[in-house]
This record gives C-alpha cells, structure tokens and sequence, in this order.
C-alpha cells in the first residue's frame, strides 16, 4: 500500500455471511459502475484543454478515456486525434495532470449521480450478508470525497484506489487487496464493473465478473468482454448471487 489512507478497513475480521453460494463478498468499480461521474470528469479534462490552448472535447469521446485511472485520462485526452509524432512528451503530460487535478477536485461529485438501481442494489446485496468493497482506478484523492459527496461510504468495508497498491487494473492486485482486507479468498467474491479493467482484473484473480452495460468501457460493446454475465442493473446481482447457489431466494 502506497498511502495509509488508501484503504478503509472497518470489521473486516468478523463472521462472514454464508449466502450458500460460496460467495461472501461484492467488489464493486466505481465510476461507470456506482457513479455517473463523466459529467464531472469532462468538465475537468476540457477545463485542462482549455487552459492548454486546446479545444474542447465532446463528453461522449472523453468517456471512451476513463477507465485506468486519472493518468491515462489525461493522457489519453491530451493526445486525443494527434499523429504519435505530435502527441504530449512527459512534462507536457505533467503539467495536464497537475492542471486536471485542480479542476477535478473542484468539480469532482458536483454532477455525479448514482445509476437507476444502485441502491437498492447495494442494499439487497447488504441484507443477502454480503461484504461490500469498492475497486476503483480512481485516485484515493477523488475517490474518498466523491463517495463522501454522494452518500456512498457508509455501505463499503473496504475501499481501494487507483494508487492503493503498486498496480492497478486490470491486474488483479487490487482485487487481491480487497478480499485480503476483507479477511476472504478471491474465489468468495465477485467482481461487478463495466469495463475490460474490471473483467480482465476478476478473470485474472480468479473470481466471477458480472458487466453492467451502462458505464465507459472505453467505448466497446460490453459483449465482447469475457464475463458471467450482463446484467442489467445492480438491482439484478443479488438474484444471481442467490441462483447461483441453487437456492434462490
Ligand atoms: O478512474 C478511472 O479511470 C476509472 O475508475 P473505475 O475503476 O472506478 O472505473
């Protein structure tokens, strides 16, 4: 762990629910996932834009950018349409990034919304028995005040960021990470995301992924993404938790 305050962890050791599925816990990405949190982030990335003397990019194509971290992002929207000879060097990139944090922790939650079902969703899994962590590339910087911002801390146990461990996704580390806070092994939970970071980190860790179709996926069809399975909203997940265990509830 790179930064103490990176992960929370509260009761991570007590009994652990038994939902008779082997599945005792829910590792959920954030942004695409929980939160639609683009509005936020393309009113940061063309603020950098602008500040650079660029123009603006549209929200649809910024959206294609999130999903492995603020780094990336900014990267990716600074050499958004440019040949490879024209694209941003290391300090160009630096002076992006120090921009967009500026403007993205001025923003960040102002317009982020939870997605039809999500609450009821994270309740459903929550009175299943069910752990609750989140997986996020997201920087712990943003991440802790937007779930702060949008009510949403008080439901996770755990909570790992984009810069908790020493990679991110789609490496399986922070799914690692997470179960290891949790206290399970990486085969009692599943990964809930909407993106290749998130199906590629599970496969990897070794647990089941369930693809929300809504978020990012960095602007491919979900159904080209090696999951369980699409589900259509959060609402759904404890339902295939339950079947899963042959016992539905
Ligand atoms: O910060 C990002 O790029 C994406 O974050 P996520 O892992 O919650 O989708």
């Amino acid at each position: 762990m790179t930064d103490s305050l990176s992960a929370i962890r509260a009761d991570a050791q007590t009994d652990h629910a038994d939902t008779g599925s082997g599945i005792r816990a829910v590792l959920l990405d954030l942004d695409g996932t929980l939160l639609d949190t683009i509005t936020d982030l393309a009113v940061a990335v063309n603020a950098m834009r602008t500040d650079l003397g660029l123009p603006t990019l549209p929200q649809d194509l910024i959206a294609t950018y999130v999903g492995k971290g603020a780094e990336d992002l900014v990267q990716r929207s600074l050499d958004s349409g440019l040949e490879a000879e024209h694209q941003a060097d290391a300090a160009r990139q630096a002076e992006g990034l120090a921009l967009f944090q500026t403007h993205y922790a001025r923003v960040n939650g102002e317009q982020a919304l939870p997605y039809p079902g999500v609450l009821d969703g994270l309740a459903a899994l929550q009175a299943a028995g069910l752990k609750l962590a989140v997986v996020t590339n997201k920087p712990t910087a943003f991440t802790l005040p937007l779930l702060e911002r949008t009510g949403l801390t008080h439901w996770f146990e755990v909570i790992v960021s984009g810069d908790t461990c020493p990679r991110k996704k789609p490496d399986p580390m922070p799914l690692q990470h997470a179960c290891d806070l949790l206290g399970i092994a990486p085969g009692e939970a599943v990964m809930i995301g909407d993106s290749v970071n998130d199906a590629l980190s599970a496969r990897a860790a070794g647990m089941p992924v369930l693809i929300l179709p809504y978020g990012y996926n960095e602007g491919h069809d979900v159904a080209t993404l090696d999951a369980d399975a699409v589900i259509p909203s959060m609402e759904a997940i404890a339902g295939w938790i339950s079947q899963r265990s042959g016992h539905p509830k």
